[in-house]
């Protein structure tokens, strides 16, 4: 793929993804986003809405009923690009260990209980990159250390069930890191974690960021999280991207009526806040169709234009897009003035 000298160098280039799961379920559709290198992008939806998936088929680790059905997902840029819909199995070994590095919300579950972690963090260094045993052991010291385990040393030597949660999630991410990755993929890596833990590996997440360069894109369903750590943000709902941007600009003025429904029921930059409110309604499930817009049933300012048919993706300019009718470039149009009485 020719590397484009206008645009900043993408680390992932995901288009028109589709993804279905359970024989035939579209559960992933008409996904487009690109992360830049060195770019932090939060991914964020309710419960169902295909984040996972859509990290999964970065991965190449999707359920096994579930399948890329069109699109294309490219790692890299220029000479590095290469095609991960598709790929062999020796192509998808080679990005796990060297170019894509993934954290879980269940550390403990990733790895093996009759194993010390550092066993199992050497181990990764000597099959994937070939380290003798000693520089393994030592390497992996090391990025204990970096992942902010105090006693590294001693932790090398210690089993999962000895660890608590925070610290199992910071040997997952010195396991993810270990392959020296150009791109993190954290899918709910703090959820399970109590506020101030989550805070902690957040931080870490940004400072491995900036120590590494590393592209991150991180999948949360919490509006705090990426408002803390992520440049841009990309809305899912309904297996759609229905609205992504600039952080600051996209929680400032958000442009789709999905995007100010779950700002409505977070309590963005206030850990010890959090309200437990849900937007009314249901989502569509995996497989629904809808001639319309996803969002309508839910939406109070659905209106005959958003059953019409299927709603494009408007482009706003400067990095941002909406996927609603009422959206136009002109912020006076915008989802926060519209609102009815
Ligand atoms: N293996 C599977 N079999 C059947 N349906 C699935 C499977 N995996 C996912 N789905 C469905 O696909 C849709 C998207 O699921 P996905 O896990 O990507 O959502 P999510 O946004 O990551 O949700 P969560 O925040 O709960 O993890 C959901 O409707 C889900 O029920």
């Amino acid at each position: 793929m020719p590397s484009r000298p206008e645009q900043p160098a993408s680390t992932l280039e995901v288009s028109d993804l589709r993804i279905s799961v359970a024989d035939g379920l579209v559960a992933v559709q008409d996904v487009s986003f690109a992360i830049a290198r060195g770019e932090s992008v939060g991914l964020v939806g309710e419960s169902g809405s295909g984040k996972t998936l859509t990290c999964r088929a970065a991965l190449g680790l999707l359920p096994a009923t579930g399948r890329v059905d069109a699109g294309r997902i490219v790692l890299g840029d220029g000479a590095d690009a290469v095609e991960l819909t598709g790929a062999r199995r020796s192509t998808w070994d080679g990005v796990r260990a060297g170019r894509i590095g993934a954290v879980f919300q269940d550390p403990a579950s990733y790895l093996n209980p009759s194993l010390t972690v550092g066993h199992q963090l050497a181990e990764q260094l000597r099959v994937k990159r070939g380290l003798r045993r000693r520089a393994a052991h030592d390497r992996s010291v090391e990025l204990f250390a970096e992942v902010g385990l105090h006693d590294p040393a001693g932790v090398f030597h210690q089993y999962p069930h000895q660890l608590s949660g925070g610290m199992l999630q910071r040997v997952l991410i010195a396991i993810a890191i270990s392959c020296e990755p150009e791109l993190l993929i954290a899918d709910e890596a703090t959820t399970a974690l109590d506020v101030v833990i989550q805070a902690e590996i957040l931080a870490l997440l940004r400072r491995l960021r900036a120590a590494h360069g590393l592209s991150l894109l991180l999948v949360t369903h919490d509006l705090a999280v990426v408002a803390e750590s992520c440049e841009r943000i990309l809305v899912m709902y309904g297996g759609q991207i229905v609205e992504s941007g600039p952080t600051d600009e996209v929680l400032g003025d958000p442009r789709h009526p999905y995007t100010r429904a779950l700002m409505g029921v977070a309590t963005i930059g206030d850990w010890g806040r959090r309200r437990l409110e849900v937007i009314p309604g249901q989502p569509p499930a995996a497989g629904e169709e809808m001639p319309g817009c996803r969002f309508a049933p839910r939406c109070g300012y659905a209106a005959d234009a958003c059953l019409a048919g299927p709603v494009p993706v408007t482009d706003l300019g400067a990095g941002r897009t909406s996927r609603c009718v009422r959206t136009t470039t002109s912020s006076a149009t915008s989802v926060g003035e519209a609102v009815p009485a």
